[in-house]
């Protein structure tokens, strides 16, 4: 079973020389990276000890990026760190469902400029 890492743990590892970074819900431990990467050591060292998900997807990093990703893998975030953003697919709704962006309204009549001539 892979090691549970909590978010407060990974926080006390945001210095350049002890470098750890959540991508995914995984932890990964790039202090000796940081000096090989490719985006610069500043890129890594800004988001040392915090959930950089956004960050690493937001590049665009190539699938190579990703399969070098997993020589750094130290363990998975702690489940009770894991916001569950995203809920699966089908996931009941609890209460509020005002800020899920689902707009329930069928969509308008057809465009006019769908219509055949
Ligand atoms: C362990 C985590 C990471 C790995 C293994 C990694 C790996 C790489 C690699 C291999 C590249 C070369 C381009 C490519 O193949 O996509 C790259 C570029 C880059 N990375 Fe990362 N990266 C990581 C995390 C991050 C994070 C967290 C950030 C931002 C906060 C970041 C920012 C960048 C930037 C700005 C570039 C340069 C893109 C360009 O010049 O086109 N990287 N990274």
């Amino acid at each position: 079973m892979s090691k549970e890492i909590s978010l407060a743990t990974v926080k006390e590892h945001s210095k350049p020389n002890d470098l750890w970074i959540v991508i995914d819900n995984k932890v990964y431990d790039v202090t000796k990276f940081r000096l090989e990467h490719p985006g610069g050591e500043d890129s890594l060292t800004s988001v040392a000890g915090t959930d950089a998900t956004t960050d690493f997807n937001d590049v665009g990093h190539s699938a190579e990026a990703r399969e070098l990703l997993k020589k750094f893998y130290i363990g998975d975030l702690a489940a009770s760190d894991i916001k569950n953003k995203k809920p699966p697919v089908g996931a009941t709704p609890t209460t509020d469902t005002s800020e899920c962006g689902v707009d329930a309204t069928p969509p308008a009549a057809p465009k006019q400029c769908c219509i055949l001539h």
